[in-house]
C-alpha cells in the first residue's frame, strides 16, 4: 500500500537517512522502533509531506506521494510534540476541523476514542491550560477522528495514565483488526506488544532489520517484543 523506495535525507552534512525501502500494508501493525536519533520522525514527516526528501520516492498504491495532494486527508497522524493553537478551546478546535473536512460526513466520525478520552467534558477548556496527558488523548481522538485508513503515531503513549493508556492500545488493536494501517514509534516496547504484527528496526539511518512477529517468534522461540529484538540485534551482531 505504502512503499519506501531508496529514501535518503540529510540535514546539512548529516546524513539522517540512507536508502530506506520498506513496504507497509493495510492490516499491519508496524513498529517502527530504533535508538534515540536513527531517523524514525523524519521518516514519518516525509511519508507526511511536512520535511522533503533528498532522494528516494514514496508510493501510495504505486503512485509517488509527490504527485498526489489529497492523500494526507487518509492519514491520521498524531505528532510526538503537539503544537496546538494556544488560545483556542478544545471543543474549537474540533469544530474547526470539522469544517475544514466536509469531505467526511458526521456519520463516518470514529468518535470511540473522543467519547473513551471524555473528550466532551474538556470542551471549554483552552489547549494551552491542559495537562500533557490531556493533550495526548486530544491528539489521539483527533488521528481517528475522520476515520483514515492508517494511523501515523509518534510516542503516542507518552504521558497516558495506565487507563488511557489500554483504552488507547484496544482502539489500535480494533483498527487493525478492522484492516487500518498502523505505523506507530515508541521506545516502551510493552506498548507494542499487543498491537505489533510487523517491526521495522532503523539504526543510524538504515533498516538494521524488518521483519513479521511470526517470523521474529520462530526465529528467536520469545514471545515479548524487547526480548525478540534484543535477540536478533545480539545475534546479528555475532555474524557480522
Ligand atoms: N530539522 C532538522 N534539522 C537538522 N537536523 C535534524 C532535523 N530534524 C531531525 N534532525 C536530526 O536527524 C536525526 C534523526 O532525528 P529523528 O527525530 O528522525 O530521530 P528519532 O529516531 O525519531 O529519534 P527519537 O527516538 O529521539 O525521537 C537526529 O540526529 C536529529 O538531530
Amino acid at each position: 500500500m505504502i512503499e519506501f523506495r531508496e529514501i535518503s535525507k540529510r540535514f546539512g552534512k548529516q546524513k539522517v537517512l540512507n536508502q530506506v525501502s520498506l513496504q507497509l500494508e493495510v492490516g499491519h501493525g508496524v513498529a517502527l522502533v530504533g535508538p534515540n536519533g536513527s531517523g524514525k520522525t523524519t521518516m514519518i514527516k516525509i511519508l507526511l509531506g511536512l520535511v522533503t526528501s533528498t532522494s528516494g520516492e514514496i508510493t501510495l498504491y504505486g503512485k509517488p506521494i509527490e504527485k498526489q495532494s489529497e492523500y494526507r486527508k487518509d492519514i491520521g497522524y498524531m505528532p510526538q510534540i503537539n503544537r496546538f493553537p494556544d488560545n483556542m478551546k478544545v471543543g474549537q478546535l474540533f469544530g474547526m476541523l470539522k469544517n475544514m473536512r466536509k469531505d467526511v460526513s458526521k456519520e463516518q466520525y470514529d468518535l470511540d476514542l473522543f467519547k473513551a478520552f471524555e473528550i466532551g467534558k474538556l470542551k471549554d477548556k483552552k489547549l494551552n491550560h491542559l495537562s500533557g496527558g490531556m493533550k495526548q488523548k486530544v491528539s489521539a481522538a483527533l488521528a481517528f477522528l475522520f476515520n483514515p485508513q492508517v494511523l501515523v503515531l509518534d510516542e503516542p503513549t507518552a504521558g497516558l495514565d495506565p487507563v488511557s493508556n489500554e483504552l488507547f492500545k484496544q482502539k489500535l488493536k480494533s483498527s487493525i483488526n478492522q484492516g487500518k494501517l498502523v505505523l506507530i514509534t515508541s521506545h516502551i516496547l510493552s506498548d507494542l506488544d499487543e498491537i505489533t504484527t510487523h517491526v521495522v528496526y532503523l539504526m543510524d539511518g538504515k533498516v538494521r532489520f524488518s521483519k513479521s512477529l511470526e517470523q521474529m517468534k520462530e526465529e528467536t522461540s520469545e514471545h515479548r517484543l524487547n526480548r525478540m529484538i534484543a535477540q536478533i540485534l545480539n545475534r546479528e551482531e555475532v555474524y557480522v
